[in-house]
């Protein structure tokens, strides 16, 4: 209860769906959320319940998410450094859902449909299983791998790398058996980028590879993103196509 927000400003909270107003139908789940723009949290904002795990668990993440952008980078055709140099992995929001057990699990999801909106994910679970993706018109499993780490391509890296990477649509379904509890790590970048033009990496367009989204401010879109609903029609990324 001490937790219990909606504000976006505070670092720590706890609450159920982002867009219970907005939306016509609600997510199994309550959510705590913890907010690392800088990476350099101190340590008194966190839970005392989880501050120890948490402060241990950020510094690996740091090191494997400049591991992630590394080879991205590369796959992308850049610097190796380049994913990092504009700070996509300086900034990230630690999300712990906890999906109680459902008594009618076919009435309702544990995450309805959606691609994230940030950069990268890298999503912990436990051995419950749910998440599933959606792959030619079907929903696939994603199977529980013990110490695995699920990592999925955000709206935001489809922008950069101007439509090369593909954010993955995916959904989390609720179950009997229980609780499931997932802890995805966001990536959206630094503070910094929130107030400057954000689009696809200039190195990568040429003629024959025109931009296909114009630039925008990431704060307008973060704040288009959790104003509207994740069953809207129309996504924050729509509005950004050329
Ligand atoms: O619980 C999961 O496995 C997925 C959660 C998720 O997709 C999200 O928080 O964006
Ligand atoms: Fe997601």
């Amino acid at each position: 209860m001490e937790l219990y927000s909606r504000d976006g400003a505070k670092k720590v909270k706890f609450l159920s769906n982002f867009d219970i107003y907005t939306s016509k139908a609600l997510d199994w789940k309550d959510t705590l959320q913890l907010s690392l723009l800088d990476f350099d949290p101190d340590p008194s904002e966190m839970p005392p319940v989880c501050r120890k795990s948490t402060m241990e668990y950020i510094k690996h993440l740091k090191k494997l998410g400049e591991t992630l952008f590394e080879l991205l980078s590369e796959a992308l055709g850049l610097q190796p450094d380049h994913l990092n140099s504009i700070g996509c992995s300086k900034g990230c929001s630690i999300v712990a859902h906890y999906y109680p057990p459902c008594p009618q699990p076919e009435l309702t999801l544990g995450v309805r449909k959606h691609a994230d909106a940030g950069i990268l994910t890298v999503l912990l679970q436990n051995h419950i299983g749910g998440l599933q993706v959606l792959h030619d018109d079907q929903w696939f499993d994603v199977h529980p791998i013990r110490g695995g780490l699920v990592i999925n391509i955000g709206d935001l890296l489809q922008v950069l790398s101007n439509d090369k990477f593909k954010s993955v649509k995916h959904r989390a379904i609720a179950s009997h058996v229980g609780p499931r509890i997932s802890v995805p790590c966001f990536f959206s970048g630094h503070a910094s980028l929130l107030d400057k033009p954000f689009g696809p990496i200039k190195d990568l367009l040429s003629e024959a590879n025109p931009p296909r989204y114009k630039e925008f401010l990431l704060k307008e879109y973060l704040a288009k993103f959790f104003s509207s609903s994740l069953d809207g029609n129309k996504l924050p990324l729509d509005y950004y196509k050329e």
